[in-house]
């Protein structure tokens, strides 16, 4: 007689998973190798960390669930019959929510959750305190995936701790900088085709100008314009001025140049118009305008009023920028506003002008009434986030818009490396007449400014 199943031996079992960890420990040191030559901690993390993390979240799932109230008793008839049928045996446990697959990040794992009649994603969101603490990991996001499921990200190494600046590989896309590394261990992208205009907040030491520097950085080799707002004088932006094809340092020329800018977009307008098309990329790439990314460093300079002759100017430079924001975006022209304090007290400006501002960067702040402004409208929830940024990780910033909100860190671009990027690509400099002359560039002009003119002819 032919026997086709036979139990297998203890001994063949344990030489099955023998072979089968054997598999895994090879195929992950050959996934993890390369990132392990260079002792990348995330390779470290794939190999050992996870493995032991997926257990201690399979052990923990269902105390970790009652003890946040996320278990739902069964329904009462059914506890009734299985209590008359068990004959006093203890009542079935309560369900808790499925939880999916464990999928490894760099830094991390996620895993999707399917929640339990009359549960919402909220709960899981209050519940991720407990989870970090519990699977011993960095922190724990909880998103909706989808209706009814939910998506728990944990973060099991801080990648904002000491982020690895990337190798730079050509200029990249047009108007898309990577400024630095998401929490997700995923970069951080500044992409003005996407989110034309940025806040950028911060107290002093917290990180702005290292931001803006990443910018300028990111931006000189593009085929860009760049416009500066800097009423302190200059002190800040007058390092990329090579590159710069028009800097304020008053408020005075900042409505002068903010009223140049606004003629540009009038000009554009006409030319979108007389074209067919709704935006400057709509039109043919030799027809279309260069477009001009505008810096305001310290937007309180040019809000605040200290005496009555200067609500005017104030006034003007506040209608400026709104307006600006408003008609930019199609025609090319984007915003990105930092400043240290940003506040209603500043005036009714701040606000209108904060609508406009899709992107928000919020670092370490004094003032509550900050961290307000800059997320408290898109992700309240944010803002607790940005309050609890230590001082010692200068760079750090909550990002918000509308799709959600998230911890990053910036690369650390000193001024000298951006000012040196700066001077290298002087050469692309577009001259922009109308800007040039509010804020009275000289007209003989240095070496750069006649070769600007050269190119332009
Ligand atoms: N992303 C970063 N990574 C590491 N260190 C950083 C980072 N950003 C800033 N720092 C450190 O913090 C210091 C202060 O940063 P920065 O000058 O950008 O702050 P700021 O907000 O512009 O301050 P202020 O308003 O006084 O000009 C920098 O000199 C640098 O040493």
């Amino acid at each position: 007689m032919i026997t086709l199943a036979s139990t297998p031996s203890a001994g063949q079992t344990w030489l099955s998973w023998f072979l089968v960890a054997a598999a895994v420990l090879v195929s992950g040191l050959l996934l993890a190798g390369p990132a392990l030559r260079r002792r990348s901690p995330a390779a470290w993390w794939l190999l050992l960390g996870f493995p032991v993390t997926c257990l201690r979240v399979a052990r923990t799932w269902r105390p970790l669930m009652a003890g946040c109230g996320l278990a739902v008793s069964r329904k009462a008839a059914l506890t009734v019959v299985s209590g008359l049928l068990a004959h006093g045996a203890p009542p079935p446990h309560p369900r808790v929510p499925r939880r999916g697959g464990m999928r490894p990040t760099a830094h991390g794992f996620w895993f999707p959750v399917r929640l339990l009649p009359g549960q919402t994603p909220e709960d899981f969101v209050k519940a991720a305190s407990a989870m970090a603490h519990d699977w011993r990991v960095h922190a724990v996001r909880v998103t909706t995936a989808e209706p009814g499921v939910v998506r728990v990200t944990a973060t099991a190494l801080d990648p904002l701790r000491q982020p690895r600046v990337p190798r730079q590989r050509g200029t990249g896309p047009l108007l898309r900088v990577v400024v630095g590394v998401l929490e997700s261990g995923a970069p951080w992208v500044v992409d003005l085709r996407k989110i034309p205009h940025w806040l950028i907040v911060g107290a002093t030491r917290s990180g702005k100008s290292t931001l803006i520097n990443a910018l300028v950085a990111g931006f000189a080799p593009q085929p860009v314009a760049l416009v500066g707002i800097d009423c302190k004088g200059g002190m800040e932006l007058s390092l990329y001025e090579r590159r710069l094809s028009a800097l304020a340092t008053d408020r005075a020329q900042a409505v002068k140049l903010l009223a140049a800018l606004m003629d540009l977009t009038s000009a554009r307008m006409e030319v979108c118009r007389a074209a067919r098309v709704r935006n400057i990329w709509g039109l043919p790439d030799e027809e279309r305008p260069v477009p001009v990314v505008v810096i305001v460093d310290e937007i309180a300079e040019l809000f605040l009023v200290a005496n009555r002759s200067e609500k005017d100017e104030a006034q003007a430079a506040a209608t400026g920028l709104v307006r600006l924001a408003q008609l930019g975006a199609a025609l090319g022209v984007y915003l990105v506003v930092a400043g240290q304090r940003v506040g209603s007290d500043l005036g009714p400006g701040v606000t209108a002008l904060r609508a406009q501002l899709g992107g928000r960067v919020c670092h370490r702040v004094t003032d509550s009434g900050t961290a307000e402004m800059a997320l408290g409208d898109l992700n309240p929830d944010a803002l607790e986030a940005a309050q609890t940024i230590p001082p010692d990780q200068a760079g750090t910033a909550v990002l918000a818009s509308a799709d959600g909100w998230e911890r990053a860190r910036s690369h650390l671009v000193p001024e000298e490396r951006a000012e040196e990027i700066a001077a290298m690509y002087a050469h692309l400099t577009p001259y922009l007449p109308g800007l040039a002359d509010a804020v009275g560039e000289p007209a003989d002009g240095t070496a750069v400014h006649i070769e600007r003119l050269d190119r332009d002819a």
